[in-house]
């Protein structure tokens, strides 16, 4: 039997403000661009041919509120797999974020601040967890990216021990920046560890596109794009057709 090359999968991204769909640029607050309905967004990319919605709350990030109820609507209406974050830190949030439905959620602040807390859920749900590693340099950051919380590959180790399933790697220097992707940092995560590493910052083209699809055999499993399919830089549907060729 012939085994079938993997491709880099993507994940249109919709963060939530305030009710809107937003891009930050650099994650900071006060510099949102906004996109209008986030469930008219989502149901866009979905239409579009994505098998994946990255969908964050970014108020419940921020600690500026949140927008739970929304974002479980637009996961419930999502036939497609949603990968949810934003202020999931604890037993009720994460419960309520599960009760969605959605695939998986994303865990940042937690991860750096309640380790025990994020080992005991990283046992109890598997895969339906993940670690988003959001860095300046090699410096993790929590709490709306305002916050330290120590360094990536320490933590990397720690969270590789207890058993985490998969990694969202964020720079936070090229996030919302169409720059292009840290590749060098995503091949120095890759390297020190043995799981899946979901590409976050940066995408600005679809060469940019091909360049992460050239480290899917490092362990890059996919991609989050959001401001380039925004701003239109190419098209979701031209996005898929570079990733599956
Ligand atoms: O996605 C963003 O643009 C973003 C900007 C600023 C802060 C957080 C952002 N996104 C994601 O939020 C979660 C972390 O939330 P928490 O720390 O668990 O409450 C993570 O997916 C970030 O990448």
């Amino acid at each position: 039997m012939t085994a079938t090359a993997k491709t880099l999968e993507l994940l249109p991204a919709v963060d939530v403000r305030d009710g809107q769909a937003v891009r930050l640029v650099h994650g900071e607050s006060g510099t949102e661009t906004s996109y209008g309905s986030p469930l008219q967004a989502a149901l866009a990319w979905q239409s579009a041919g994505a098998e994946w919605l990255h969908l964050v709350d970014l108020d419940a990030a921020f600690g500026t509120g949140d927008n739970r109820a929304l974002v479980a609507e637009i996961t419930r209406a999502m036939d497609i797999k949603v990968e949810l974050s934003g202020g999931i830190r604890d037993d009720a949030t994460l419960a309520a974020a599960l009760a969605t439905g959605c695939t998986r959620v994303n865990l940042g602040t937690a991860a750096l601040e309640t380790p025990e807390w994020v080992a005991k859920v990283i046992a109890e749900h598997g895969d339906r967890i993940a670690v988003g590693l959001d860095v300046v340099g090699t410096t993790l950051k929590g709490r709306g990216w305002t916050s330290e919380g120590g360094d990536l590959y320490e933590t990397l180790a720690r969270l590789d021990s207890e058993g985490c399933a998969r990694y969202v790697v964020t720079d936070i220097g090229k996030d919302g920046t169409l720059t292009g992707p840290n590749l060098e940092l995503l091949r120095s995560v890759c390297a020190a560890t043995d799981k899946p590493v979901v590409a976050s910052g940066g995408v600005s083209s679809l060469d940019d596109l091909r360049a992460l699809s050239g480290l899917v055999g490092e362990g890059v499993e996919g991609a989050i794009v959001g401001k380039a399919l925004y701003a239109k830089a190419f098209t979701l549907q031209e996005a898929l057709e570079v990733v599956s060729a």
